[in-house]
Formats: C-alpha cells, sequence, structure tokens
C-alpha cells in the first residue's frame, strides 16, 4: 500500500536531523498559523499564491531563493565545523551524513538558492525593462514557480522522511545506480531536480520569447538594457540545456526503477555518457547563473558612476560569445578522466578563451567608473567587492583550465576553493547588489544604509577568511569531500576557515538586522519619486512599487538608456510631456492552475520516490487533468477601466513633477 514507506523512514536514532525537523515544522506550523489567525490567507490566495503577474512571480521566486540560501548556509556551518573538528578523530557527523550534507548543500544552493534568485530577478525586471505589461505567457510562468518551488519542498522533505542522496551534486554512476546507492536518497534528488527543471526550462521559454516578441515602441535589441541581453543569454542556455538534464535523469531513472543499462558497464551501458551528459548541462549551468548576475552589475555601474555604460555594445558581443563558448567547455571537468591530450587540450584552450569575453566585461565596468562621480552605495559596494573576488576566482578557473595543472588540482580544495570564489564572488554578490538596488523598486522603501554597509563588509572579508585557506589546503593536498582528516598539517586552515564562516555569519545576521530595521523605519526611507537612485533604465520611470499594468501608457524609445533620455528631455524642457490619452487595458485574470499543478507534481515525486505506485498514477493523472482544466480558459482577461488607469498614472505624474523639480537644482540638465 505505502510502497517503502514505513516508520522507519523518519530519523528517530539520528538526533540532528531529528531536532532540525521537529523545528523546522514547529516554525512552519506557527506561520500557517499566524496567517489563519490574522486571516491573511484570502489575500495571500487572490494576490499572491494564484498571481500571473510577473512582478509578484519575480518576488516568490526571489523569497524562495532567500529561504533554501540560508537553508544550505546551515549545511555549509556544519560541514565547516565538521572539518574543524574530525582532525584524527570522528567528529560529530557520521559519514553517512556528511555526505548527504554536501550533495544537499550543493543541490540547495545552486538549483534551489542561486537558480530561483536569477529567475527572480529576469521575471521581475525584463518586462520592466522592455518597457511591456507582462511576459508573454503569463499563466504558464506561475506554472513554472510552483514547479520550482514543488522540488524545493521535495529536497528538504528528505530531511524529515528519508535521506538524501549521499553522491555529490551530480550523482555519477556507478554510484548513483541501484546496485551501490539503494536507498531513496538518490530517488529524492531524482524526482526534485527533474520537477523543478520543468519550471526553470517554463521560465526559460517565457522570458526568451519575451524578450525576441514583446519589447516596446522604439526598442530595438541595440537598445534593451544590458541585463535583458544577460537574461535573454541565459535563458537561451537554460533552452538549450535544461532538456539535456531532463534526458539524463529520466536515463537514469530508467536505469534505477526499470533495470535499464544506460550507465553500467554491463549489457553496454557506459557511466562515461552520463559525466559528458551532465556537464553538457552542468557547465553552461554556471553560466546560466552568472550571465544575468553580470547584468545586474551593468546595471548599477553606470547608474552610480552617472555616466552611460562603457562599451555598450562590446558588452552584448562579450554576452554572447560567453553564451555561445560556455557550451563547448564541459570536458573540463573530467580531464582526468582519459579523454587523451588531443580532446584534452582543445577543452583547455576553449575554456580559457571565456576569460577573453569576460575580461571584456571587467575592463568595460572599471572604465565606466573611471572618470565618473562614484557614489558609494550599498549596491556599488557589492559590485566592487565582486570585481576585486571575481577576478581571483576566474584566474583560479583559468588555472584549472590547463590539463597538466589539473590533474594536481582536481577535485581537491583547491577546486572547492575557485568554484566558491566565482559563485559566491560573482553570483552571490550580483544577488545581494541587486536586491539591496531594487528592494525599493518592489517594496516602496530603502533598505537601511548603515546595515547594509555592514552585512557587505562582514560578507567580504567573512568570504576571504573562509575560502583563501581552501586554496592553501588544495596545495597542500587536501581533496574535496573528506568526512573527516587525517593530517595535522592541514589543521591551521581548517580552523582560520571556521572562523571565516563565523564572519560570515555575522553577515548574514546583519542582514537580517537590515530588514527589520528598515521595515521598521519605512515611513523614513519611503521612495516617492519612484527613482531613488537616479536610475537609467525603463522600471525606473514607473512608482515604486510599480502598479500591476506597469505603465499606463506604453513607452516609445528613441535611444540606448530609454529613462534618462526621457528625464533629460524634461530636465532641459523643464516640463513633463502633456498629459497623454487614457486608455482602458486588458491584464491576464489570475488562475490557480500553478499551485494546483505543482500540489499534484509533489505527490508524484514523493510517491515515485517511494515506490508507492497507485498514488503516482493518482497524482500524475491529476495534475495533468488539472493543468489541462486550469489552464483551458474561456475569459482570461479583464479589462482595467480607464479612470483606474488615469487615476493611477495622475498620481505617478505628481511624483514626477517632484523629482523634475529636484533634479533642475541638483545637476541642471547634466
Ligand atoms: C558561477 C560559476 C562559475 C564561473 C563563472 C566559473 C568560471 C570559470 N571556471 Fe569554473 N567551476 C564552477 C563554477 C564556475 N566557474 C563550479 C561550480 C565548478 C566545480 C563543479 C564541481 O566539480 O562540483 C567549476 C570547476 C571548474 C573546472 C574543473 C576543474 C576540475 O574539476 O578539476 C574548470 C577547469 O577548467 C573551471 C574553469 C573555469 C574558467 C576558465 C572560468 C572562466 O569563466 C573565468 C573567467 C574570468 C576571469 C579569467 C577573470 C576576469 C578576466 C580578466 C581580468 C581578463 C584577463 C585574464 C586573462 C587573460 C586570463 N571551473
Ligand atoms: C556561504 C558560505 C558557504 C560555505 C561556508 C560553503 C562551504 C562548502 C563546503 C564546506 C563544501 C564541501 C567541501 C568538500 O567537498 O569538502 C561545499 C561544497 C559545495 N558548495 Fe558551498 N559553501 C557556501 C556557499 C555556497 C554557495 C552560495 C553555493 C552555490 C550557489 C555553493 C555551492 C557548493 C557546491 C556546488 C558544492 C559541491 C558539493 C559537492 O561536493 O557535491 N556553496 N561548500
Ligand atoms: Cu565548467
Amino acid at each position: 500500500m505505502f510502497g517503502k514507506l514505513d516508520l522507519s523512514a523518519i530519523p528517530l536514532s539520528q538526533p540532528i536531523p531529528l531536532i532540525t525537523s521537529a523545528i523546522v515544522i514547529l516554525i512552519a506550523l506557527g506561520v500557517l498559523v499566524l496567517i489563519t489567525v490574522k486571516g491573511w490567507w484570502p489575500y495571500l490566495w487572490r494576490e499572491w499564491i494564484t498571481s500571473v503577474d510577473h512582478k509578484r512571480i519575480g518576488v516568490m521566486y526571489c523569497l524562495l531563493g532567500v529561504l533554501m540560501l540560508i537553508r544550505g548556509f546551515a549545511d555549509a556551518i556544519m560541514m565547516r565545523t565538521q572539518q574543524a573538528v574530525a582532525i584524527n578523530a570522528p567528529g560529530y557527523l557520521p559519514p553517512e551524513h556528511y555526505n548527504q550534507i554536501f550533495t544537499a548543500h550543493g543541490t540547495i544552493m545552486i538549483l534551489f538558492g542561486a537558480m530561483p534568485l536569477v529567475l527572480g530577478f529576469m521575471n521581475f525586471l525584463v518586462p520592466l525593462q522592455l518597457g511591456v505589461r507582462d511576459v508573454a505567457f503569463p499563466t504558464f510562468n506561475s506554472v513554472g514557480f510552483w514547479l520550482t518551488a514543488s522540488g524545493a519542498l521535495l529536497v528538504n522533505l528528505s530531511l524529515f522522511i528519508g535521506e538524501f542522496a549521499r553522491t555529490g551534486w551530480l550523482p555519477y554512476p556507478p554510484l548513483s545506480e541501484t546496485a551501490y546507492t539503494p536507498g531513496v536518497g538518490v530517488d529524492y534528488y531524482l524526482w526534485a531536480v527533474q520537477i523543478s527543471g520543468i519550471g526553470t526550462l517554463i521560465t526559460g521559454i517565457n522570458i526568451v520569447t519575451t524578450v525576441l516578441k514583446m519589447r516596446c515602441r522604439g526598442m530595438d535589441y541595440l537598445r534593451m538594457p544590458v541585463f535583458c541581453w544577460t537574461a535573454l543569454a541565459s535563458s537561451l542556455l537554460i533552452v538549450a540545456t535544461f532538456p539535456v538534464l531532463t534526458a539524463t535523469l529520466a536515463m537514469l531513472s530508467l536505469d534505477r526503477y526499470l533495470g535499464f543499462h544506460y550507465f553500467t558497464n554491463t549489457a553496454g551501458g557506459n557511466p562515461m555518457m552520463f559525466v559528458n551528459l551532465v556537464w553538457a548541462w552542468g557547465h553552461p549551468e554556471v553560466y546560466i547563473l552568472i550571465l544575468p548576475a553580470f547584468g545586474i552589475f551593468s546595471e548599477i555601474f553606470p547608474t552610480f558612476s552617472g555616466k552611460p555604460l562603457f562599451g555598450y555594445r562590446s558588452m552584448v558581443a562579450a554576452t554572447l560569445f560567453i553564451c555561445i563558448v560556455s557550451l563547448l567547455v564541459w570536458l573540463h571537468h573530467f580531464f582526468t578522466m582519459g579523454a587523451g591530450a588531443a580532446v584534452n587540450t582543445f577543452f583547455g584552450i576553449s575554456s580559457s578563451i571565456i576569460a577573453v569575453g569576460t575580461g571584456v566585461k571587467i575592463y568595460n565596468w572599471i572604465f565606466t567608473m573611471y572618470g565618473g562621480r562614484v557614489r558609494f552605495e550599498v549596491p556599488m559596494l557589492w559590485s566592487m567587492g565582486f570585481i576585486f573576488t571575481f577576478i581571483i576566482g576566474g584566474l583560479t578557473g583559468v588555472l584549472l583550465a590547463v590539463p597538466p595543472a589539473d590533474f594536481i588540482t582536481h577535485n581537491s580544495m583547491f577546486l572547492v576553493a575557485h568554484f566558491h570564489n566565482v559563485i559566491i564572488g560573482g553570483v552571490v554578490f550580483g544577488i545581494f547588489a541587486g536586491l539591496e538596488f531594487w528592494f525599493p523598486k518592489v517594496f516602496g522603501f530603502r533598505l537601511h544604509e548603515g546595515w547594509g554597509k555592514t552585512a557587505f563588509w562582514l560578507a567580504f572579508i567573512g568570504f576571504w577568511v573562509t575560502f583563501a585557506p581552501l586554496y592553501i589546503l588544495g596545495l597542500l593536498g587536501m581533496t574535496r569531500r573528506l568526512q573527516h582528516i587525517n593530517f595535522e598539517v592541514w589543521a591551521p586552515w581548517l580552523y582560520v576557515s571556521m572562523a571565516g564562516v563565523g564572519i560570515l555569519i555575522l553577515g548574514v545576521i546583519s542582514q537580517v538586522v537590515q530588514l527589520v530595521v528598515s521595515i521598521r523605519n519605512r515611513d523614513k526611507l519611503r521612495d516617492v519619486t519612484g527613482d531613488p537612485w537616479d536610475g537609467r533604465s525603463l522600471e525606473w520611470a514607473t512608482p515604486s512599487p510599480p502598479p500591476f499594468f506597469n505603465f499606463a501608457v506604453m513607452p516609445n524609445v528613441t535611444g540606448e538608456e530609454a529613462y534618462w533620455g526621457i528625464k533629460l528631455r524634461a530636465v532641459e524642457t523643464q516640463q513633463l510631456s502633456p498629459e497623454p490619452k487614457y486608455e482602458p487595458i486588458e491584464m491576464p485574470i489570475n488562475s490557480p492552475v500553478g499551485i494546483y499543478t505543482a500540489f499534484f507534481t509533489s505527490i508524484f515525486g514523493f510517491a515515485m520516490i517511494w515506490y508507492i505506485w497507485w498514488l503516482a498514477i493518482v497524482a500524475l493523472v491529476a495534475a495533468f487533468a488539472g493543468f489541462v482544466v486550469f489552464a483551458w480558459r474561456d475569459v482570461h482577461e479583464f479589462e482595467v477601466p480607464v479612470e483606474e488607469v488615469a487615476r493611477v498614472d495622475r498620481a505617478r505624474r505628481a511624483a514626477r513633477a517632484a523629482l523634475l523639480e529636484r533634479l533642475s537644482g541638483t545637476r541642471g540638465a547634466s
């Protein structure tokens, strides 16, 4: 009846997962009770859960991402502590638990932390920056988000019921085959990643279509903000490579569930096929994350330097160059697995060439600051911290791309240091820069500056204290994924690294304090103009927060930096453009299709993991039927009356007039 599921799945004999589970369940119950007591359900259901508004979906993606970053950080603290106390001793984590932790940490951080944040930024920003009212497929967008949330739910469920994979964040066969990992851990991985992967693909399709088909009048390709270009490049990579991941995991599932032999040496299978296929997705995946982060920096540097971006066209070219070349380097992850000198040379050179595209970008950002009136506000601090940190992480990447050097550093702590260096210094710093920068746009008030700066400096210093020792450890011969350590010489560096995590914890706390302090002082920090940073792209032309229809009248763009042009003209002529003729607007209505489909795919995934076949069939049919029934609508739009459009836009114009006065006073028409 319940397949493999019985009471032994609950980790009663393991205090750490048991206590963590209890705490998480209590917090979750507390939140649910609070929402119920306060009577917030109807509001949440109407305005968020069933919303098809790209801004709301973007915010929910970011919320999911931040929660998962904290979850992944908890894993990181446990690993660093274990490696500092398990020197010639067993430490406090049994080996099989440690293996689950690094697997969960890697999977969660990349697929459920960084990915949702990046997708959230793309969702929120792309339509606003292109001057349109939503993405191409708003209802589908909601399905994409909820499928990602469904995957995240399954990964976290493995903490309470059963176990997670112990294979590393990419489950290489033969270890991941049933013969060597018989439990449900790998199955949790497979279904969680499979379901969320489909969600990601949906968002990728949506963004590509939006950018190609939905730009406002005058928004030519070469007038789009660089963020939109990076979102396009990243989404093209999603569309090209996520199906490869889906196919690869489906093949591994067939091996595990039906005894196929795709990746076993018996009966003609080949584990190297998995390694090739998974990296054909896995390598582009890290560029899917970094490209939008590059886009965020490309918005922030010009804004806080008071200058247009240096080399706009070379930035676009470099983005597309990185997008294409990143598809041709996957083999650098397994130089040591016997490809031969000629093949290794090809992939070594193609990997190093990426440094050229990245270098172009770095020089462009530096030249943007050069000669500008640089304002060292919080988003700018994260961006400058990024340049310093990322260059070093990138350069160690180029070292790894030299096959003979990689034979020494492969799978060592040097590698672990490299990728945290680029992921934290690039993607995570980019996310924090973006959160600080666009927070006032989303919520209508700024974040507290003092706490923001404190958080930045703690994160920056904490990062280096945690990860610089790992480079040294790598060169001293320490390999990755060690549950305990037998060499005393490594001990001092492991202690330093653990102290670094202590600093990072303070950084995370400062970030939380910043949020709380800002919410309490929101009236003082309120942004009434919609343009708190003196921005340059169209999202700053809307009020903060933007109305659900974004623009009362669709903008007409006449050059690069669309909003900067509008502002310049207004300051020069000392007046806003005359009031337009308002018309009613058609907007898509909300739909429960996303949450409904995801609810049943979660049950489906759970049933597959535990071999509860009848439930899997019922849930799959329900998910599909629900998707068809709810997505199939006769009426899918409603009309916003012209009075409402006019009322919202007149309020915006009044705030603009005040802004115009301020701008003319401070800098004339410069
Ligand atoms: C956001 C994520 C991200 C980014 C941006 C990068 C960027 C790069 N990575 Fe990294 N990498 C990872 C995430 C990332 N990597 C992960 C997660 C792994 C490990 C996965 C695992 O095994 O679990 C990994 C592993 C990895 C390997 C495998 C090593 C091994 O397993 O033994 C290699 C080898 O070639 C490599 C190379 C590179 C290179 C050449 C770049 C380049 O793109 C860097 C380019 C940037 C610069 C060089 C700096 C700026 C440039 C200049 C200032 C111009 C001047 C410089 C020169 C001319 C050199 N990476
Ligand atoms: C915030 C601070 C972080 C710390 C202290 C940290 C620490 C660690 C540690 C100790 C490991 C295991 C190293 C080993 O193999 O022995 C690890 C692995 C890993 N981390 Fe992090 N990490 C952090 C953030 C991140 C982030 C933000 C990401 C990605 C977005 C990430 C992605 C990964 C990946 C992919 C692995 C490899 C997992 C595997 O071996 O399968 N980490 N990290
Ligand atoms: Cu790679």
